[in-house]
């Protein structure tokens, strides 16, 4: 007889050694032995023996890509039709010669082969001609059909997905997440919607939509699953995109209104947890009509560019600038109390005022009035914005190029 490898786990090193080996060669099975420490170091189809304490949860969703037989303390029907029902083979007892006949049984069996049904052909044909990657694995996990798409997107060929079970075809961390959703697909039946990463082998990880929905038998009890994989790794960048575009004033690139909106919600929400001083700067920029009036709509336009890039380098890593208005910034000082708050505005209305900057060729002077608060998280932040602006609008009755505080 051909010889054949048995693999084994640990706890059954000194009982196959004493017991089975001699046995199987009493009747002339010749079999090569393998010692794994978990079932994911035997090949698909594979014949395992495991001790049943030497199983963890771990090696349940690959108990039935391999023929495993469970070898148990004692017997007992009710855990070996539960280990059975998880994928299993068979179950044995220790002291159980019927193992030694079965084992010579299965030994000497052929690899089970595909049927070649002519339907089973033609349905083959239709998913191939589908695009998208498409798969079915029964109710144990195992794949049990794929389409040529699939195939390509993770590089192996059908033979080395049929039979096989997540865990061996993903690397350990995308399978944990794969055969989650898995079995809570199983549990409620219906159809799942859910998007993760997948590693594709010549496009690199992808993000992936995945759409399944269980099958039945005729009795209505749950068979597999089916599932179909968009890549929607263009899209979300594209959305990525535009939601980013949504947040920045095309003209200076920095963050805008809704920006601002948003980063003030979080910290806001954070405060809790930071308990760190808040303030807010108000600035707008002095006479700037004359800008335009002088400069034209574009000098105008590059005034604000030059602004908003002088801003950005005066202002510290933890504070943001946000253009709020047409020349009217935001800047949110984290860290900051009033005090120094407004020794910051002081310093930036003054440092504007000496600055000269360039447009068409002419020096150009620019004053900025500015509003200053200290935010208080737990009141209304419109209230604030709104006394923020008193305070500028104060700065620009005081002869602009000066700053106010408002208090809340
Ligand atoms: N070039 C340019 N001009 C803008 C933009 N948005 C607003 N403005 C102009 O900014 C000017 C603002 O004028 P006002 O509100 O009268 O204020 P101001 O001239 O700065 O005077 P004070 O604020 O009172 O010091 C208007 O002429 C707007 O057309 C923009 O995106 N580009």
């Amino acid at each position: 007889m051909t010889p054949s490898i048995l693999y084994f786990s640990p706890q059954l090193a000194s009982w196959k050694a004493q017991l089975v080996e001699t046995q199987l060669l009493s009747y002339g099975q010749t079999v090569e032995w393998q010692a794994i420490q978990g079932i994911d170091q035997s090949p698909v189809t594979s014949l395992v023996l495991l001790a049943e304490s030497d199983i963890s949860a771990q090696d349940w969703p690959m108990l039935s890509s391999r023929r495993t037989i469970i070898i148990l303390e004692e017997w007992n029907l009710d855990r070996s039709i539960e280990w059975i029902k998880k994928g299993a083979t068979n179950c044995f007892a220790y002291n159980d010669n019927h193992l030694i006949s079965w084992l010579i049984s299965e030994l000497s069996k052929f690899a089970l082969t595909r049927s070649n049904r002519t339907e089973d052909d033609i349905l083959q044909v239709i998913i191939d001609a589908i695009p998208a990657p498409i798969f079915f694995k029964d109710q144990l996990h195992i794949y049990r059909g794929c389409n040529a798409a699939f195939c390509e997107s993770i590089g192996r060929s059908r033979n080395q997905i049929i039979g096989h079970s997540v865990y061996d075809i993903a690397p350990k961390h995308l399978a944990d997440k794969y055969y989650e959703a898995d079995c809570k697909l199983l549990a409620q039946g219906g159809t799942q919607r859910y998007e993760a990463p997948v590693q594709f082998c010549n496009a690199g990880l992808r993000e992936i939509e995945f759409n399944k929905a269980v099958f039945t038998k005729a009795n209505g009890q749950i068979a597999g699953q089916v599932g179909v994989m968009l890549d929607i790794t263009e899209r979300n960048q594209l959305m990525h995109k535009l939601e980013k575009a949504t947040r920045t004033d095309p003209l200076t690139g920095i963050g805008n209104r809704r920006e601002f909106n948003i980063v003030i919600h979080e910290e806001f929400d954070n405060h809790e947890k930071s308990k760190q001083k808040l303030s807010l700067m108000t600035l707008d920029v002095d006479f700037f009509k004359k800008i335009n009036d002088k400069f034209g709509h574009g000098g105008g336009d590059q005034a604000l560019q030059l602004i908003a890039n002088w801003l950005q380098n005066q202002l510290r890593g933890s504070d943001n600038v946000f253009r709020v208005g047409g020349e009217e910034f935001y800047v949110l000082m984290r860290n900051t109390d009033m005090e120094a708050a407004l020794k910051m505005a002081e310093s930036l209305c003054k440092g504007m005022s000496t600055h000269s900057f360039t447009i068409n060729q002419q020096e150009v002077r620019i004053t900025l009035s500015a509003g200053v608060i200290e935010l208080d998280p737990s009141s209304a932040l419109e209230n604030a914005l709104e006394m923020v602006d008193k305070a500028l609008y104060e700065a620009k009755s005081n002869g602009r190029n000066c700053v106010c505080p408002a208090f809340l």
